[in-house]
């Protein structure tokens, strides 16, 4: 049975990138993966503390689509790894939702954004889904560990 998820309401709520889980990485504390994602394309510039502290996900995800900030030039070499990070560490922070991720076992992970093609599967379902990929490859990595 796939997994979806997308909504604060919906049961894995906790494998979106907005959900409330913290984490240490590269020596600073970020509220969510939301926030390390959007501000690493901006690295070695102030917008990266500029993101890292706002209050919520959608404000850091409203502050990295800002296209007056100056995008990486390697921003689409480099995202999926970003995220990827991002993810690995969230889950490897947190017990419960470990736990969660891996008892998924071997189903199917989608991002349900009906409007992201490329982290979910978009409105008609054909999206890349590219977050629920890395979710599912980072429950292989942690449930191997
Ligand atoms: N909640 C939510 N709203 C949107 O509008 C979205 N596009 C997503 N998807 C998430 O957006 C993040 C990446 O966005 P950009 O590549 O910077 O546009 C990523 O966390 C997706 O999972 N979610």
């Amino acid at each position: 049975m796939t997994i979806y998820f997308y909504h604060s309401r919906d049961s894995y709520a906790c494998f979106s990138n907005f959900s409330p889980h913290g984490f240490m990485l590269d020596d600073l504390y970020w509220p969510t993966s939301e926030h390390y994602f959007q501000a690493q394309k901006f690295i070695g510039t102030s917008h990266l503390e500029q993101i890292r502290l706002v209050k919520t996900p959608k404000d850091a995800a409203k502050m990295g689509r800002q296209r007056t900030r100056p995008l990486r030039s390697d921003w689409e070499q480099v995202k999926d790894d970003i995220m990827r990070k991002a993810v690995l560490c969230k889950f490897s922070t947190h017990a419960d939702i470990r736990e969660m991720l891996i008892s998924t076992g071997d189903e199917e992970i989608v991002e349900n954004s009906p409007i992201d093609y490329y982290w979910g599967c978009g409105g008609d379902g054909s999206g890349k889904n590219m977050l629920g990929i890395i979710l599912m490859e980072v429950r292989e990595i942690l449930r191997v560990q």
